[in-house]
């Protein structure tokens, strides 16, 4: 020993030697268990889902036992004078903690539940509307695609009830103890219910305060779009369109109404104008899945971001497999071990896809960039980081500029007059406004079952009057209890937490108004680079600020991040407000001169 450290000091050195060593088992522990959850993932059938349910049985003992062993060892965590080691402690003993709420026989029932209930969704199976015995349709790709495509509202309605009752109607027998499994688990880690689980990755006690002011300020502006689009789609779907002033879901181009940007040619303000789908462009020159994940790989490096690295070309699944089932909904992977990283996606070439692919490749960039934490700081600022980083890349890629520049778009098409940027920001509303109160809803609907305040009897009924209220659209015919139609939606019986995205949709424009200043994309007071116009390609200074936030990990407070990356601590709505103001001026008058009264009949 050298010399005589003091007691606290001496236990400083000791605690961190121990953080090494779990930090550097977990590694591995999680590294099993990510490849089985994989490879069950990328071929669902019976043996491989006994190995992802045997490994992840596993990576939860480890978790269990290393808490034991660790706290053990130590009275309180704080007793560091280390901020690091105590931000570790706290989150090692809440994984530990949780670990070991269950015995072993009702986890694995728990982790059978959850398992059953992605199988459910990911192979469902509907009926085509023009034959009702071909029942072999599946989500990804057929039945997405009616949605998108088909403007026959009769077999809009047969893909949307078909594929709510063959996965939300299977699904809800296993929601209730879903939820009382996870009810266990929080309160036995000392939180009030799995929403409060969930809410503590925003260290904030005023999250929930803090959304819903969020949402209040951004909810005028959506009811504007949900006024515009309600009347264009009356001038196609006549009957459809009522006086409740309620929107049928089924009509909005998307299975759960998340995203409208599908209709488009149905409400586009200028239809002279160009149109930024590219899509048949992509088309037209070739366009694989592999060569929109190379566009991306590119987009990222010309930033001076991490390129992927040799692994991820080789080991991810880029298309849907003809041979075997697959989970399609696209995720991204990190195996832990700070080598390993993947993209599992059922691509198809369209604009949204290619939107997608952005999406999740900002997620192995993130993986990247914090690869050289410990462990326990592999995760997002908080988990509407994550998802904010390939969305804000994908706010450039998606200009018309841009998209000239990589020759989707013609050079000779015109892009800088006013009805073009009118239709180009009603076009991106259709996603990022539209998106807002199903973001929002999506957890407030889990949280009020968490917390009691909905029974199991009431399940659908609680969940179309949230769709009712906060999106103003209702289902296509009568709903009852015999259906659970937030089970159609992958995240519910995925037990992906969802606030995530409306988070996203607000700080990614806080993180792309801040590139774009770094870029000089972008000033305020420069009518001639509006937000919506930047593009910040191949700018390392951008690239170098963005980095520099996502290599923190969550190793900070998210608000030290924030400020990091754009010199505000708070989440705020100016930017996204700031970027679509021509387009909300526009739509007031506009839903004047249609004799249009924002909002519905509550
Ligand atoms: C298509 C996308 N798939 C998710 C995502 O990429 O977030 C997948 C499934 C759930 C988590 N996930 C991951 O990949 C995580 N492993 C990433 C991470 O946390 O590291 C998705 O669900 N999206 C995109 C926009 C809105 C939402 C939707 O489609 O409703
Ligand atoms: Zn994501």
């Amino acid at each position: 020993m050298i010399g005589s450290f003091s007691d606290r000091n001496d236990l400083e050195t000791k605690a961190r030697l121990i953080l090494d060593e779990y930090n550097r088992q977990s590694s591995e522990v999680c590294f099993k268990s990510a490849s089985a959850n994989w490879n069950y993932a990328v071929n669902i059938n019976d043996d491989n889902e006994k190995i992802k349910l045997r490994e992840s049985l596993e990576n939860v003992k480890f978790q269990k036992e290393s808490w034991k062993n660790i706290s053990s060892q130590f009275k309180t965590r704080d007793s560091f004078k280390d901020a690091v080691l105590n931000r570790m402690f706290q989150k090692i003993s809440i994984t530990g903690m949780s670990a070991a709420a269950l015995p072993e026989e009702r986890l694995k029932e728990f982790q059978q539940i959850k398992s059953t209930m992605t199988k459910i969704y990911s192979t469902a199976k509907t009926c085509a509307y023009e034959d009702r015995s071909r029942c072999n349709l599946s989500l990804d790709p057929d039945v997405t695609q009616i949605m998108k495509e088909s403007r026959d509202e009769k077999k809009l309605r047969h893909a949307w009830l078909e594929w709510h009752d063959k996965s939300g109607v299977e699904i809800r027998k296993f929601y209730k103890p879903y939820v009382d499994f996870s009810n266990e688990i929080a309160r036995t880690t000392n939180f009030s219910d799995a929403g409060a689980f969930w809410l503590r990755e925003y260290e904030s006690d005023t999250i929930k305060e803090d959304i819903e002011q969020l949402w209040q300020t951004l909810k005028p502006f959506y009811q504007q779009m949900h006024a515009y689009v309600r009347a264009k789609l009356g001038e196609t779907y006549k009957d459809q369109i009522t006086e409740d002033g309620l929107i049928p879901a089924h009509l909005l181009g998307n299975m759960w109404a998340q995203s409208w940007e599908h209709i488009y040619p149905l409400v586009v303000p200028f239809p002279e104008k160009a149109s930024i789908d590219v899509t048949e462009q992509m088309k037209q020159q070739g366009y694989t899945p592999l060569k929109m994940f190379q566009i991306s790989d590119e987009f990222f490096t010309s930033l001076g971001l991490i390129p992927m690295p040799p692994e991820f070309w080789k080991e991810s699944l880029l298309e849907k497999p003809k041979d075997r089932e697959v989970v399609c909904h696209a995720s991204a992977w990190d195996f832990c071990n700070g080598k390993d990283f993947r993209i599992k996606q059922c691509t198809v070439v369209t604009t949204e896809q290619l939107v997608t692919v952005h999406h999740e490749m900002g997620h192995v960039q993130y993986y990247l960039q914090y690869k050289d934490q410990p462990l326990v700081f592999r995760r997002g600022a908080n988990p509407g980081f994550h998802e904010a980083v390939g969305d804000t890349l994908a706010l450039s890629v998606t200009t018309p500029k841009h998209l000239k520049e990589i020759g989707l778009l013609d050079e000779s098409t015109p892009t800088d007059d006013y009805q073009t940027s009118i239709n180009f920001l009603l076009g991106m509303a259709l996603k990022k406004i539209v998106f807002l109160p199903f973001g929002y809803l999506i957890d407030k609907y889990r949280w009020d079952i968490f917390d009691g305040t909905v029974k199991e009897t009431e399940y659908n009924a609680y969940w179309w009057k949230l769709r009712k209220e906060y999106q103003g659209v209702k289902p296509p015919s009568v709903r009852t209890e015999e259906h659970f139609d937030a089970g159609a939606k992958f995240h519910v019986p995925a037990d992906v937490e969802y606030l995530r995205y409306f988070v996203s949709n607000v700080i990614q424009f806080q993180f792309h108004r801040s590139l774009c200043k770094e870029a000089g994309q972008y000033d305020a007071q420069d009518p001639l680079k509006p937000l919506h116009n930047c593009d910040i390609y191949r700018s390392k200074a951008a690239g170098a600020k963005l980095a520099a936030g996502l290599a923190m990990g969550s190793s900070r407070p998210w608000p030290e991040v924030m400020k990091v990356m754009t010199g505000q601590e708070k989440m705020d709505a100016s930017a996204i407000r700031e970027y679509f103001k021509p387009l909300e001026d526009w739509l007031v008058l506009e839903n004047a001169k249609l004799a249009q009264t924002p909002g519905w009949q509550s």
